[in-house]
């Protein structure tokens, strides 16, 4: 209950169409409710005539005015209960919306180290399923739920005026049925969750290999990924099954007990008849009032199965939602590129001052890193694979925070920098060009929304790009397919490296794409690059020696500590990790070079 009640605290935007929805639903019932007792009226004129307590005219007169009075109340409740309908489906869907819009909001900002626990394809199932399932159960109880339990209320008021040992009965069979229901409850809870945890990590499963469907199809995967995918679906069959079994079960107990009720009810409604204290049309309105009151119960079951499924779903729901976000977020709607952060005179444009970092706790992976960029500096970095040099770039974007030191961006503490703001001033262009599904235009306006057709086709041309997009039949309109796949690597980079130049940040992190490109690309991608760094502050993680040769400085990693800072030609001669690659360059040792993520 208090799960439901969360969901209605959370969507109390949604209260005018509530309170609609529930005034429906009680015109429903009354009208609904006039319905036996003008039967009633109905039966005990015609008996009357038939007995020859009145004559047969006005038996009929009295029967046909009931029947007119029953049309007119027969097509209120069908007119009302279908503009109750139009207000539950508008309101479900709004549901949905709001539902939908606060989860996106939310994953946006959450910490990257959540994202590093989760897998994409299992967050996008639960929360299909967390939603349909809530705002399910929203249009099933304006639809019709809430009409049911407001006639059973009113059926027992009504009842214990006739007579209060019927109300009883029922008074009593309500609690039990949901009491029996709840027993059933727990049990199914748990099984649901087994089954939807299967079925999540199948979907993660799915939307990744889907994603990465090359890779699959060149290790010949496919029926390896398709079993294991049946698999997990399987595994629910046999939860379904005790699922179903344990809930059919108890729900034959509930029936059994409320037949027995209903028998005493009607045994009642029977003898009283006989006895004289009813009369027959009484006891017609009496009958058919239990059997309103008795589809209710019947349906309870119903009811608590979908709640329960929305109570599951709003538990998941509410779980990410109650994830702590990025706090450090510019709240005040204002552009990030435009908040001004003056640079502190005379501080370098990056910094690390005695950094220390772990992923996970004990496990440092950065220990003491201290070195700075100068503004319009090119810094390569410089180590064996799994150095460091990716979590170098990862804290400089405040994707991490220190465990120990400082970061600094143009003399600021990063952790104090609203992120926004830090990230407004960086410019990234990562390894794999991480394009979008959509047109070229709208790939390269990614670095800056707004951007005019001009300005795009002149950050093209700068990255060596616009040629290239010219000759397609639908140049800047050109649909590129899912991440960017219906272009080359070199293309895709060369678009990377356009949106970038759009960016315009003052700093610029690049993680070098080399190993997928021909000669050819990858002098064209240079070229785009070389334009691309030309004043700006760069932080380059180098997979080639020809670039690591000409940068300002080079910073040499191993095991998450700085080994040399130094320029090339110094450290060329030191005897260190870059002096050792050259070594290998020219000895042809490109095997030991591939550990470096160095191609020569
Ligand atoms: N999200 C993460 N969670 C836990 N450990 C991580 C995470 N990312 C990286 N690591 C670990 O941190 C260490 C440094 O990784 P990092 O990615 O910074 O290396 P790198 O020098 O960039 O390597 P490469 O050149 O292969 O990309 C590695 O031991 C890696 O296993």
């Amino acid at each position: 209950m208090s799960a439901l009640l969360r969901i209605a605290r959370f969507t109390r935007d949604l209260t005018p169409l509530y309170v609609a929805i529930i005034l429906c639903s009680v015109l429903t019932a009354v009208a609904g409710l006039a319905v036996p007792f003008l039967i009633g009226n109905a039966t005990d004129a015609i008996a009357a005539g038939i007995g020859g307590q009145t004559t047969t005219e006005q038996a009929l007169r009295t029967a046909l005015l009931m029947a007119g009075a029953l049309l007119l109340a027969e097509l209120a409740s069908t007119v009302i209960s279908n503009i109750g309908g139009w207000y539950g489906d508008v309101m479900s869907n709004r549901m949905r919306t709001m539902l939908s819009v606060r989860y996106y909001d939310k994953l946006l900002h959450l910490p990257q180290r959540w994202f590093d626990n989760e897998v994409t394809g299992t967050v996008v199932a639960r929360l299909n399923r967390s939603i349909t399932e809530i705002t399910g159960f929203a249009k099933m109880f304006s639809n019709s739920f809430a009409t049911m339990l407001i006639t059973t209320a009113a059926v027992l008021v009504i009842s214990a005026w006739y007579a209060w040992p019927l109300a009883l009965l029922l008074i009593i069979v309500f609690p039990v049925y949901v009491w029996l229901t709840a027993l059933t409850s727990v049990k199914w809870q748990r099984l649901e969750g087994e089954k939807n945890e299967q079925i999540d990590i199948a979907s993660g499963r799915f939307a990744e290999v889907i994603g990465q469907i090359r890779v699959v199809k060149s290790f010949v995967a496919e029926r390896a990924e398709l079993d294991d995918f049946t698999r997990r679906f399987w595994s629910t069959d046999r939860i379904t099954r005790e699922q179903s079994r344990h809930w059919h079960g108890m729900d034959m107990a509930r029936r059994a007990v409320l037949n027995i009720v209903f028998f005493g009810i009607y045994a009642i409604i029977f003898w009283q008849t006989v006895a004289g204290e009813f009369t027959i049309g009484t006891m017609v309105l009496l009958i058919q009032l239990m059997t309103m009151a008795r589809q209710p119960v019947q349906n309870m079951s119903f009811v608590i199965d979908t709640a329960q499924h929305a109570i599951a779903g709003s538990k998941d729901y509410f779980r990410v939602m109650e994830t702590e976000v990025d706090q450090r977020m510019l709240t005040t709607g204002e552009d990030p590129a435009k908040h001004v952060v003056e640079p502190v005179a005379g501080a370098p444009a990056i910094r690390f001052d005695d950094v220390h970092f772990a992923y996970e706790d004990g496990q440092d992976v950065l220990h003491a890193i201290d070195f700075d960029v100068a503004r319009g500096e090119k810094v390569a970095l410089v180590g064996e694979s799994g150095g460091g040099k990716s979590t170098i770039v990862n804290l400089l974007l405040g994707l991490y925070e220190p465990r120990e030191g400082r970061v600094e961006v143009a003399g600021h503490d990063v952790a104090e920098l609203p992120l926004d703001v830090l990230r407004s001033r960086i410019g990234v262009v990562f390894q794999d060009a991480s394009l979008f599904s959509g047109t070229i235009r709208e790939n390269i306006a990614y670095g800056r929304p707004g951007a005019t057709d001009e300005e795009i086709r002149d950050a093209a041309r700068r990255a060596n790009a616009d040629a290239f997009i010219e000759r397609f039949a639908g140049g800047y309109e050109q649909i590129i397919g899912e991440r960017g796949l219906r272009l080359s690597g070199g293309q895709r980079q060369r678009i990377a490296v356009a949106r970038a130049i759009l960016k315009d940040a003052p700093i610029l992190v690049l993680d070098e794409a080399t190993s997928a490109l021909d000669t050819k690309a990858e002098r064209q991608v240079q070229a785009g690059l070389d334009e691309l760094m030309r004043g700006r502050s760069s932080l380059i993680i180098a997979h080639r020696l020809s670039t690591i040769a000409g940068v300002d400085r080079i910073i040499t990693l191993e095991d998450g500590r700085i080994d040399e800072i130094g320029p090339p030609a110094d450290l060329a001669a030191s005897g260190g990790i870059y002096a050792q690659l050259l070594q290998l360059e020219s000895a042809g040792n490109t095997k030991q070079l591939a550990k470096f993520d160095i191609t020569g």
